[in-house]
């Protein structure tokens, strides 16, 4: 998952960018990016790191004028060069920057067309490049002078057809102004935002995350539709268009589940209330399978599956107590690059009370269980602080599929749940007992929220997904390339420079 930021102001938005992009970190924390525009010229900064360390008051100055777009990333292309940071830039036409959250499903093939029939170089293993080029060339072939949001839309109508997979995109045209677009099944999240300053004028965010609306004092307009595009030109003029022939909102549960903030709303689904009801459904589920249970305690494993843990707790009528700690300066382990580095940062991130473990019969709450990294050690410690018995429930169903869309799991093999039925996985974390959310539960859970939503992407849990182009091929060659292995090899060999757009910032 990555985050993506634009906004088009009256006054300087480097700031308001860099804060922006702070309140989306949860969804990247490997690479970050801000490009800004002054009149007729750009001013990047990107690098890998955390948003406060890839950013110093050196850079910041440099980033001046009036409109921006920003990215965390979280790699699911490519590698985690700081090569393939965010926004990415292309000189022609009209210098336009990208960035994107998402992944494309038909890179290869776009990115062989791209060189064949459109004369484009792609530099980077990165499928947010061919995404902006794609858009690029669809832009060329307008062949305007001056640009009018016509011709944008058209364009964008173009890359709908040509482009597969998963793209909620902010992207930025030199002059012109900061264009939001979202594939045909809305898989990603994006939203809108418009303020107003004291003398009158209007001003417009664009972001993955309506919490960053919110928290940069903008008031929500309303979700981006799934196909849709929305252009802010650079004197604030709004327009909108829906851009694909057959758009139909399928948005990613995931999302729900662990990826967004809590304080977010998402096509109109408070993502707090849907982990609220993911945890009386399953407490309801627990009281059916397990009526006579023994649980002294409920403890969830912090963070994200907290909201869900209480209400569980809340319904089942126990005690709800915080037994692990987790250290506020360890970020989020599961989008680490690395099983390496994920299975010590658990240890190092979360710490048990023990005197809310011995003697009891507890019962640890996790939004979800993929690679089983988290489980398998907060088991085990919950072991060693000296629980009796040590029962485990996950607020979503199990993990069983890739994910293809932006989420860094592309190997079958790498999921605890892949070849495990449930028993077997709760043998292999070490708990006494397991319950999963059942995948209906869970769907019901986010679209009580919005009842008008009929589909959601739900691959990772029952091998469907929504694009239609998945095929086991597909998925042969994707785990070939990205599985740990795969990975770990490649990226200790790059240590290029960036190739991009070069300015003193
Ligand atoms: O089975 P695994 O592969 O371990 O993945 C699942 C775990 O990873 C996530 O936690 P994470 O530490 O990333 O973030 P959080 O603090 O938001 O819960 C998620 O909340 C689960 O706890
Ligand atoms: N998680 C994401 O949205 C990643 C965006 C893009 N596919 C990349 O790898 O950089
Ligand atoms: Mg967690």
């Amino acid at each position: 998952m990555c985050g993506v930021i634009g906004i088009v102001g009256q006054a300087p938005v480097n700031q308001a960018l860099f804060d922006g992009l702070t309140v989306l970190q949860h969804r990247g924390q490997d690479a970050a990016g801000i490009v800004t525009c002054d009149g007729d010229r750009l001013f990047l900064r990107k690098d890998n790191g955390l948003v406060r360390d890839v950013f110093h008051t050196r850079h910041m100055v440099r980033l001046t004028g009036t409109m921006g777009i920003g990215h965390v990333r979280y790699p699911t292309a490519g590698n985690a060069s700081s090569a393939e940071a965010q926004p990415f830039y292309v000189n022609s036409p009209y210098g336009i920057t990208l960035a994107h959250n998402g992944n494309l499903t038909n890179m290869e093939s776009l990115k062989e067309e791209l060189f064949l029939e459109d004369q484009r170089h792609i530099n980077t293993d990165s499928d947010s490049e061919v995404l902006l080029n794609v858009f690029a060339h669809e832009l060329q072939a307008r062949g305007k002078l001056a640009l009018e949001p016509e011709d944008v839309f058209d364009a964008i109508g173009a890359v709908h057809r040509r482009c597969s997979g998963a793209y909620a995109a902010v992207s930025m045209i030199t002059g012109f102004g900061v264009i939001a677009f979202r594939d045909p099944n809305g898989i990603r999240p994006l939203v809108f935002g418009r303020r107003t300053t004291e003398d009158g004028g209007e001003e417009y965010i664009v972001a993955s995350e309506s919490v960053a609306v919110d928290v940069l004092g903008f008031e929500m307009v309303r979700d981006v539709a799934p196909g849709e595009a929305v252009v802010i030109t650079t004197d604030g003029q709004l327009h909108t268009r829906q851009c694909a022939e057959n758009p139909q909102l399928s948005p990613c549960i995931f999302e729900q589940v662990y990826f967004a903030r809590p304080d977010s709303m998402i096509d109109g689904v408070s993502v707090y209330k849907s982990r609220l009801r993911m945890g009386e459904k399953l407490a309801a589920k627990i009281a059916r399978e397990h009526p006579d249970h023994d649980i002294d305690v409920v403890i969830p494993i912090p963070d994200t599956s907290r909201t869900s843990a209480l209400e569980l707790c809340n319904h089942l009528g126990l005690t709800y107590r915080e037994g692990f700690i987790k250290n506020r300066y360890i970020g989020r382990t599961f989008i680490m690059p690395g099983q390496t580095q994920r299975k010590k940062s658990v240890r190092q991130k979360l710490n048990a009370i023990e005197l809310e473990f011995r003697g009891k019969n507890v019962l640890l709450v996790d939004d979800s269980i993929v690679r089983g990294t988290t489980s398998q050690q907060i088991v085990q410690m919950a072991r060693d602080s000296g629980a009796r018995n040590v029962y485990f429930a996950s607020a979503a169903p199990p993990v069983r599929y890739p994910n293809v869309y932006g989420i860094d799991m592309p190997a079958v093999t790498e999921l605890i749940g892949h070849d495990r039925d449930e028993e077997a996985i709760g043998e292999a974390i070490g708990a006494d007992w397991l319950v999963y959310q059942d995948l209906a539960d869970l769907e019901e859970s986010a679209r009580e929220g919005n009842p008008d939503i009929h589909r959601f992407d739900a691959s990772c849990f029952c091998g469907d997904y929504v694009t239609g182009d998945i095929t086991p091929e597909y998925l042969t060659e994707l785990e070939a390339a990205r599985n740990d292995e795969a990975r770990s090899g490649k990226e200790s060999l790059n240590h290029n420079a960036i190739v991009d757009l070069h300015n003193d910032a």
